[in-house]
């Protein structure tokens, strides 16, 4: 089937249309004309793949590392795309998204903000991941194919940073070591040393290690610390931790003395700064679904009393009833839904500041909060995730 290519879309997908029917298409950039091969078949809507680019978009650039592809693992599915396009076409998306599920008056109004996807690194984009997973297969490892459960051998990962290569992941130096279909989460903490988690915690093949790592946030002239479990949640670009923080504080500027409701937690990336920011006569209560993450968070804490962190899966009932000076939110991509945000903006805070990871959810969850009276203040967008579609969004609302 041969397709024009007309926008950009949720996913990092290009639009086209074909009788009557809409066509997400991987691996196309807007303005192009291409060939695809169609993966999966709604009444509505079909899901292809790119097999030929028949009119290439000037934006196209060889893609460096071929198992990355969008069809292929998808890992880097924005890699045939020029960096500085990929960010013009993630500034588009948000923008789409505010218009098509927040409407045209809250497009409108974050409008004059003139939000736009922007780097976070000075380089190219490749070698900023922290962390990533692969798969053990029974000689090196894989990252799973597109929609299938069928493993791509890798021989490289060059998103991450290369400090990690000395692992030594795509021989057979962890054959015998790691099971075979085994997870592998590789990490490169803030101070060494780099670890690989499978079921035990490794710094080399066979060399098992500590469970916990060190990571670090940096604001300014501070410098925050933290422990952290080896396989927990932490950002995975380098520069995501001090970036997002940065952000966070700027749209909470949280004020000596006044308290602080934090929802997904994490290990304490935003609270223990925000416990600094209130000091002891103020209060930060901090809220997480993982277990592990909160005994991180408390031993973060444990200079600050002030500060608490607690278990709880969050929802509209949880949130129902507290009340805070300033909000801060950061769900996973699911965002905080409707009716969880709806009650957000009747806890009487002067400030609420969502840290959304999806543009659709993010799009969802400010206008539930301008519905229930609030406003939109500030709004940035991250890079966080190069070479991928994905982005970073903070917004801070009065
Ligand atoms: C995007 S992470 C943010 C963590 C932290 N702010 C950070 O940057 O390190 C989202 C967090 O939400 C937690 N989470 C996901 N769903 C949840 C739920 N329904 N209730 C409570 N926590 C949840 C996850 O365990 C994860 O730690």
């Amino acid at each position: 089937m041969r397709l024009e290519i007309v926008d950009i879309g949720h996913g990092g997908v290009g639009i086209a249309r074909h009788d009557g029917r809409v066509v997400f298409v991987r691996g196309a950039i807007p303005g192009e004309v291409v060939d695809v091969e169609v993966v999966s078949r709604q009444s509505k809507f079909f899901h292809a793949n790119v097999v030929d680019v028949v009119e290439a978009s000037p934006h196209r650039v060889e893609h460096p590392w071929a198992a990355g592809a969008a069809g292929v693992t998808g890992a880097a599915d924005f890699g045939h795309v020029e960096l500085a396009w990929q960010r013009k076409l993630k500034t588009d998306v948000v923008a789409h998204n505010l218009r098509r599920i927040g409407g045209q008056d809250l497009a409108e109004a974050i409008k004059p903000l003139r939000v736009e996807v922007r780097g976070v690194d000075s380089a190219d984009g490749w070698g900023t991941r922290t962390r990533f997973d692969v798969v053990k297969m029974a000689t090196g490892v894989g990252m799973y194919m597109e929609r299938t459960n069928r493993l791509v051998p890798l021989d490289r990962m060059p998103l991450a940073l290369p400090e990690l290569e000395h692992l030594d992941l795509f021989g057979n130096a962890w054959d015998g070591v790691v099971a075979e279909g085994e997870r592998m989460h590789v990490v490169c903490p803030a101070s060494g040393p780099d670890v690989v988690v499978a079921g035990q915690t490794y710094t080399a093949p066979g060399r098992q290690a500590d469970p916990f790592i060190h990571e670090r946030a940096v604001t300014g002239a501070d410098v925050f610390e933290y422990r952290i479990s080896s396989g927990g949640f932490w950002q995975i670009h380098c520069q995501a931790p001090s970036v997002l923080l940065q952000a966070v504080l700027k749209g909470a500027a949280a004020q000596e003395g006044e308290s602080v409701l934090e929802l997904f937690s994490g290990a304490g990336l935003f609270t223990v700064p925000l416990a600094r920011a209130v000091g002891e006569r103020g209060s930060v209560f901090a809220i997480e679904g993982s277990e592990r993450a909160v005994r991180d968070a408390s031993v973060n804490l444990a200079s600050m009393p002030w500060a608490k962190a607690e278990v709880a899966r969050i929802d509209e009932g949880t949130v129902a009833g507290l009340r805070a000076d300033v909000v801060v939110a950061d769900p996973p991509r699911a965002g905080l839904g409707k009716k969880t945000a709806a009650q957000l903006a009747r806890c009487g805070a002067r400030r609420i500041v969502l840290v959304s990871c999806d543009p659709a959810a993010m799009a969802r969850d400010v206008a539930e909060l301008v519905a229930n009276g609030r406003k939109v203040e500030a709004m940035e967008a991250f890079d966080i995730f190069p070479h991928t579609h994905h982005m970073e969004v903070v917004t801070a609302l009065s």
